[in-house]
């Protein structure tokens, strides 16, 4: 049963802006990431400060309330591009014309699991949104999986929507990318916005791998740092696949703030486009760089006219075929716990 959307609003919905209002669902609203998120989103960071957004939001009946505390103060900023905020309980509700929608909502893993323990916990809520999607979105919708294990909830959401073309489903890696970003400017001692071409390949996993082979520094080449194998292998590496972690250590609470903020960049480059190179996003596989096809799963990837494309034609050494290989098989795994479990 659907709550009364509470239609909060700061402007008449009629006023005039350049373009229509773009209607943006976020699940899991009330919680951690969601609270970073909505107001990134309000503010104009996602789409422009001249674009008007309506926003929707879904939650658990039990957190419902507290939503509706996130919206007050939504309501209290006084954003110039925020239309109208409306909660909801009920996925077919809440995605209904919907134009871009962040799946968040589902129990992010404590210290000591992997994510993948997470799926029987949270695969269940992607296939009803997968057909509350597919009932009521709008034609033009995209959708970033957040919620843990992404990858492998974004393809059963993508499995439950055969009107939406599975390109529209993807899962966030954008954070690994940004965290590769971080390391490496750190190591090359250089600003982040001065590093190009680096892609996360495979899972939001430990067994995701954050390649540097094509990386540049203020366009170029990094040889040094790439003939430091102890680095790139042994602290590199698993400094990025293990961060989640040891954000998890450090504030006895999963990452937030900066997954919300990744998730903003994911879905304002696949709207606005890319302005780099490339970045990481994980798409449904085509087959590309013999990553199985029907996985979701990290690609060096442009976004052009809203569509994601994999960069094609980069040169994959041994080093980097066997991490490739050894994510995409575990996302058939997954794939194969989760058909075994019924929910695709
Ligand atoms: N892909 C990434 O890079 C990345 C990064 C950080 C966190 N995550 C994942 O994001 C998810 C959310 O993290 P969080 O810190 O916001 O968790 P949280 O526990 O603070 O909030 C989750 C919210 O989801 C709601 N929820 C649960 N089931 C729902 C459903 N069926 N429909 C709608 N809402 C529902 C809960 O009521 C809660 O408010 C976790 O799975 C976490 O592991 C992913
Ligand atoms: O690691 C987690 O469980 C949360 C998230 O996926 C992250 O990478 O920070």
């Amino acid at each position: 049963m659907g709550c009364a959307p509470c239609g909060l609003s700061n402007v008449p919905k009629e006023s005039f802006m350049a373009n229509a209002p773009v209607n943006v669902t976020v699940t899991g609203a009330a919680g951690n990431i969601g609270y970073a998120l909505l107001f990134r989103i309000a503010s104009g960071a996602l789409l422009g400060p001249d674009q008007r957004i309506n926003l929707r939001l879904l939650e658990i009946p039990q957190a419902v309330k507290a939503a509706e505390g996130t919206a007050m103060e939504l309501f209290d900023s006084a954003f110039p591009a925020l239309g109208t905020v409306d909660i909801f309980d009920d996925p077919v509700q809440a995605f209904e014309g919907a134009n871009i929608a962040f799946l968040v909502g589902s129990m992010p893993r404590k210290a000591g699991m992997e994510r993948a323990d997470l799926l029987s916990a949270n695969g269940g809520i992607f296939g009803p949104q997968g057909e509350a999607l597919n009932a009521g979105a709008a034609d033009d919708v995209k959708v970033l999986v957040v919620g843990n294990p992404a990858n492998t909830n974004a393809l059963i959401a993508a499995s439950h929507a055969p009107d939406i073309p599975a390109s529209r489903f993807t899962a966030m890696t954008r954070l690994d990318h940004n965290r590769a970003l971080a390391q490496l400017a750190a190591r090359a001692g250089c600003h982040v916005s001065e590093i190009d071409k680096v892609t996360v390949w495979g899972n939001h996993s430990t067994t995701q791998y954050p390649d540097l082979t094509h990386a540049t520094v203020n366009g170029a080449p990094i040889p040094e740092i790439l003939a430091d194998r102890t680095w790139v292998e042994e602290d590199f590496i698993p400094t990025v696949a293990k961060r989640g972690a040891a954000i998890i250590a450090a504030r006895g609470a999963s990452s937030a703030a900066s997954a919300a903020s990744a998730a903003i960049d994911h879905v304002r480059d696949w709207c606005q486009g890319t302005t780099s190179s490339w970045t990481s996003s994980s798409i449904m596989s085509d087959g590309s760089y013999g990553v199985a096809e029907g996985i979701i799963s990290s690609f060096p990837c442009t976004a052009v006219d809203g569509e994601w494309k994999i960069v094609e034609g980069l040169e994959i050494d041994d080093f980097s075929r066997a991490k490739i290989d050894a994510s995409a098989a575990e996302l058939l795994d997954e794939r194969a716990a989760v058909a075994e479990m019924g929910l695709i």
